[in-house]
């Protein structure tokens, strides 16, 4: 091999070396600035769980957070970036978006929402001992797509570069912190009110969406069909914020509506059963049944049907904000470099308990769990590869 990396052949193909050549030396420069993306993402969100470490008033580091404009913008340049020229060329990272889009398009349109209601009615029968078909069974209307566009409603929130918005079947309302494209419009989720339910037909809840200018400060509640958290939750240093975002994700949607919920997390299927188990529990108690979870390599794919029209918070009788922990909260050695996916402290014969049981959890990727249907017979769903991103 020479210098720039051509390799010499028996067959003559001399003239192909340099395009070879080339070819390798654009590979090795697209991974570098790959990386180079990819770190500075992991910086604002290593720079941010830092200062929460260090000054624990949320409230003070996220306004500090929002008003470093300069710092927001490259980091929104960057998702984009490695959204438009890295992982959609070689079609990693479109798994995500793909696997929502799929899952929208079974439950909506391909019957999945009546199924899930139907199976919510029988299981209601049984546990009154029932067994004749009940009203319930029969009434079981789904909450009716608007019949002008038939458009599914679709939040996505960090949407960052809107990567809904090219399907047609979504009506999309991408809102982020710093957009990275004018379709996105300028809203922290965090501290958005909300206002009463619009009382509209619903082509006029569309022509609604449709006018939505930045910034957005407020929307009216159970306005969306779906919620989308695609790697928003562990942007937050706190579960107490992850848990906030879920309760107003609830109090968004419509009854029967869906939230989607994507966390990065590069290890092994059941590493972090707990964990997503914990997720489990935390996001249920707000009225919400898990109806879907896949394991790809670099995430957990969550999708939470909200089966209750009253937003319960019990903060009282369990910590279910703590519940939604990710390891990076515990781990104060990552500036160091010393990078630990999870702590490891001894476990009590409590944990010991619930371990066993978050094993009962896990998909077998590609199955999933929640459905009890393989997935290997629909479309292929490719997975993001950035473990340098994801590991932030
Ligand atoms: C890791 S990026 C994910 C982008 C995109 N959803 C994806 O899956 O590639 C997280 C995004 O969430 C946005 N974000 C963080 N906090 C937010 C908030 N409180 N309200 C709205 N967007 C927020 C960030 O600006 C960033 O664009």
């Amino acid at each position: 091999m020479d210098l720039a990396g051509t390799v010499l052949s028996s067959d003559g193909g001399a003239d192909r070396q340099p395009v070879r050549g080339a070819a390798l030396a654009a590979t090795r420069s697209g991974k570098l600035e790959q990386e180079k993306l990819s770190g500075l993402v992991k910086r604002v969100h290593r720079k941010l769980r830092r200062k929460y470490r260090e000054v624990g008033d949320f409230e003070k580091i996220w306004r500090e957070h929002c008003e470093d404009e300069e710092m927001l913008s490259e980091y929104a340049v960057a998702m984009k970036n490695l959204a438009d020229n890295h992982w959609a060329r070689s079609c990693e990272g479109e798994g995500r978006i793909e696997w929502c889009r799929s899952v929208c398009q079974e439950y909506f349109q391909d019957g999945g929402m009546k199924k899930a209601l139907d199976k919510d009615a029988r299981s209601a029968q049984h546990a009154l001992g029932l067994t004749a078909p009940s009203l319930a069974l029969q009434d079981s209307a789904p909450c009716r797509l608007d019949q002008q566009s038939g458009k599914i409603r679709l939040l996505d929130v960090g949407s960052c570069f809107n990567p809904f918005l090219k399907f047609d079947e979504f009506l999309t309302v991408g809102i982020d912190i710093v957009p990275a494209v004018e379709s996105v419009h300028k809203c922290d989720f965090l501290n958005m009110q909300l206002q009463p339910p619009l009382q509209l037909a619903p082509d006029a809840v569309d022509a609604f969406l449709l006018q939505l200018r930045s910034p957005i400060d407020a929307l009216p509640a159970q306005l969306f069909h779906v919620v989308v958290f695609s790697l928003l939750l562990s942007y937050f240093p706190s579960p107490y914020q992850r848990w906030i975002c879920c309760k107003k994700a609830h109090e968004l949607l419509a009854l029967h509506g869906l939230l989607l919920v994507i966390t990065p997390d590069s290890s092994q299927p059941n590493r972090h059963a707990l964990m997503m188990r914990s997720w489990r529990v935390a996001v249920e108690s707000l009225g919400f049944k898990r109806c879907k979870y896949v394991k790809f390599s670099h995430m957990h794919l969550m999708a939470f049907r909200k089966v209750s029209a009253e937003t319960s918070s019990d903060l009282v009788s369990q910590n279910y904000p703590e519940m939604l922990y990710i390891p990076q909260d515990f781990n104060n050695a990552e500036e160091e470099g010393g990078f630990s996916d999870v702590p490891t402290p001894g476990r009590s014969d409590f944990e010991d308990d619930q371990l066993a049981r978050g094993f009962d959890e896990l998909p077998d990727a590609p199955y999933d769990s929640d459905s009890g249907e393989s997935q290997t017979s629909s479309a292929p769903f490719h997975e993001l590869d950035d473990p340098i991103l994801l590991h932030s």
